[in-house]
């Protein structure tokens, strides 16, 4: 049986920039993609570049998924080189979605993080996420001052109900003072901060790896382990903490699940900023990888970034009407 293959792409504006230590981003650019059998059936995938973690380019995606033919055949999801892990993701997600036949599946909201925006606009904003049900928090942190952004988060802790629980990301962007006086406020706030998400550059790890013996707060990596073949080689050199997983981004995520079936890491899957479709596709692989330890405690879902666009009909789970709002 031969597969029809269509792919059109998206470009969606931030309610306003995503601030981190990279810099700031405007826009998020990606390529959702469309399967169809022979009896008219659809499957949908979404390719969600993010080249500043190691990813393909926007461009390159597009220029892989240009050269694709329209049809593919069945059951064999087309080879792609490993420099292309998020087309990768979303060749082999667009093929699951068709031939699982699955219907979309929501999260409740206390199982998923939140990302706040920075500085005062997170205190306007933490009462309504909490209303709605949320429960775990994220913040950047790393872009301004440490004194500035402390007073901040002293602030925000000083809000939020003791349930609550707050991640902090300093996407690399801390040198070891920077870090030690980080883990040292975390420390003080207990219980109540989750995990300091990459405290420093990737080239950092042996320092890291120190940190994280020396204090109680949970250490993350994040940007050190964005490919597949990176997180393996930090589970090797005996990386314990958490890892920050973007699945979107890290290429088959059959490959991802084999190597968790023989090492259930403590992991959290993590937004690329993707629309429903990816978010759906990671929803599935969390719950997979769920399942195959029902007894182990899984950390909220780091797929709480949908605020963070206006209602352009690209968070609904209606695929059809997803699929026509996209650019041929
Ligand atoms: O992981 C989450 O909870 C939300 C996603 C998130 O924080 C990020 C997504 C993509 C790029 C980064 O700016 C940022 C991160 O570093 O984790
Ligand atoms: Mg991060």
């Amino acid at each position: 049986m031969a597969y029809w293959f269509e792919f059109r792409t998206y470009h969606r504006r931030f309610r306003q920039p995503v601030q981190t230590h990279h810099g700031e981003w405007q826009v998020r650019k990606g390529l959702i993609l469309k399967l169809t059998d022979e009896d008219g059936r659809s499957g949908y995938g979404e390719v969600a570049p993010l080249p500043w973690f190691g990813s393909e380019t926007f461009d390159q995606a597009f220029s892989f998924c240009q050269q694709l033919p329209s049809q593919l055949s069945d059951h064999t999801v087309p080879s792609v080189l490993p420099t292309l892990p998020a087309c990768q993701f979303g060749l082999e997600s667009v093929f699951a979605s068709l031939e699982r036949k699955l219907g979309p599946i929501d999260l409740p909201n206390a199982q998923c993080g939140v990302l706040l925006p920075r500085g005062q606009k997170s205190l306007e904003h933490w009462p309504q996420l909490w209303q709605q049900g949320y429960r775990v928090f994220k913040c950047k942190i790393g872009v301004e001052s440490i004194a500035a952004e402390m007073e901040w988060l002293d602030q925000l802790l000083g809000q939020l109900p003791l349930g609550a629980k707050l991640r902090l990301d300093a996407n690399g962007g801390l040198n070891e003072l920077a870090a030690r006086q980080w883990l040292d406020w975390c420390d003080r706030n207990g219980q109540r901060i989750e995990f300091l998400e990459q405290p420093m550059a990737p080239k950092d790890f042996d320092i890291v790896m120190r940190l994280s013996y020396r204090y109680h707060t949970p250490i993350a990596l994040d940007e050190s382990i964005a490919s597949l073949e990176q997180l393996k080689a930090h589970f090797h050199r005996g990386w314990d903490g958490i890892y920050v997983v973007k699945a979107a981004i890290m290429g088959s995520p059959q490959r991802l699940q084999h190597f968790y079936h023989k090492y259930p890491i403590d992991l959290v899957i993590s937004s690329v900023f993707e629309t429903a479709v990816g978010r759906q596709a990671l929803i599935r692989l969390a719950i997979d990888l769920a399942m195959a330890y029902p007894d182990i405690p899984h950390r909220a879902l780091g797929l709480g970034t949908q605020q963070w666009f206006t209602n352009d009909g690209l968070s609904e789970t209606d695929w059809q009407q997803l699929w026509q709002r996209l650019e041929r």
